[in-house]
C-alpha cells in the first residue's frame, strides 16, 4: 500500500504516530467536541489537528486514552477508525447527537445503539448488505451501566444511519424524496429510536478490523413528535453523553484488567 503521508511515521490523515492513542478512543463527529471531552482526562495534550480529525490523549484511572473527530458521515468516519486501529485502539465509543424517531425519545435524551440500519454508502464498501450493523456486547453493557449510575433517561436500541441530513430532514425536496419517506416511515414502525450518520459504518468497520464499538447519542430533538403536535424543544448540550461515555471507558477499563488478572 502506498503511504501518502509525508511523515511515514504518521497515518495520513488523523496524522497520528504507533503509541500516541491509547486502546480506548471517543469519537465524536463534531472536531469542537473534542476538548469538551478531553476535559475529562487527566494530564490531556493535543496530538494532532489535521483536517476534521483532532486528537487528544489523557489518562482516565491510569490508562491512556484518547478523543478523535470523524467529521460527519461514513467515509471519514471509517478513515479515522482504520488509521486509529493502525496506530494501536481496539476500543471505541462514538458521542454523537441524533435526531429521534421514536415518541417516546424526547429532546435531552440519550440513545445508546445496539444497533445500526445500513442505509448509508460506506460500509457496503466493507461487507455486504446482510451482514449486520451491530454494537460490540461489552461496551454496550459498560453505556447502560454508565448511564444508569448517572441517572440519565436513556434508550438503547437500533438507531438509522443516512447519507444525507437534508433528506432526513426535507425529504420531500429531493426527487427521491418518495423512497425517503417510504422507509422513514418503515424504519418508525420497526421501532428504530434515532436517526444519525456514522455509527452503521464504524460498527461496520469495527467488525471487519475486530474492534469493539458502540455508540451514544443526545437527542436533540425529535420530528416524530413535532409532527405529532408533541413538545419538542431543541437541545444542544453533550455533556450527557460525553459523561456517560467517560464512565463507561472506566468500567471498560476495570473489566479488561480483571480479565487480564484472570
Ligand atoms: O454530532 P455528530 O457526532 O457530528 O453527529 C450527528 O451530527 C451530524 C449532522 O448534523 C452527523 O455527523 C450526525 O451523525
Ligand atoms: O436530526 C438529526 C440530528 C443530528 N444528526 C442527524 O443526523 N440528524
Amino acid at each position: 500500500m502506498i503511504n501518502y503521508s509525508e511523515d511515514k511515521d504518521r497515518q495520513y490523515h488523523i496524522q497520528v504516530a504507533k503509541g500516541e492513542v491509547g486502546r480506548y478512543v471517543i469519537l465524536p463527529g463534531d472536531p469542537k467536541r473534542c476538548e469538551k471531552i478531553a476535559a475529562h482526562f487527566e494530564d490531556a495534550r493535543l496530538v494532532a489537528d489535521s483536517r476534521e480529525y483532532v486528537t487528544y490523549t489523557g489518562c482516565l484511572d491510569g490508562e491512556k486514552v484518547s478523543v478523535t473527530s470523524t467529521g460527519i458521515g461514513g467515509p471519514s468516519a471509517a478513515i479515522a477508525m482504520e488509521e486509529l486501529v493502525r496506530t494501536g485502539a481496539d476500543t471505541f465509543i462514538r458521542v454523537g447527537t441524533s435526531g429521534g424517531m421514536a415518541e417516546e425519545v424526547e429532546s435531552g435524551d440519550i440513545v445508546i445503539a445496539t444497533g445500526a440500519i445500513r442505509m448509508e454508502g460506506t460500509s457496503k464498501e466493507y461487507a455486504p448488505i446482510e451482514y449486520p450493523a451491530v454494537a460490540d456486547i461489552a461496551v454496550v453493557n459498560a453505556l447502560m451501566e454508565a448511564a444508569a449510575n448517572l441517572d440519565f433517561n436513556y434508550h438503547t436500541g437500533v438507531v438509522q444511519c443516512k447519507d444525507s441530513f437534508y433528506g432526513q430532514h426535507s425529504p420531500d425536496t429531493k426527487p427521491v424524496g418518495y423512497e425517503l419517506m417510504e422507509k422513514w416511515n418503515a424504519w418508525v414502525k420497526c421501532g428504530c429510536l434515532a436517526s444519525e450518520m456514522e455509527s452503521a459504518a464504524l460498527y461496520i468497520v469495527g467488525s471487519c478490523l475486530r474492534a469493539r464499538v458502540g455508540s451514544v447519542m443526545l437527542v436533540m430533538a425529535n420530528q416524530e413528535r413535532a409532527r405529532k403536535g408533541l413538545p419538542n424543544p431543541v437541545v444542544h448540550d453533550t455533556e450527557a453523553p460525553i459523561q456517560a461515555a467517560v464512565e463507561a471507558i472506566r468500567i471498560l477499563i476495570k473489566k479488561d484488567r480483571l480479565k487480564k488478572e484472570k
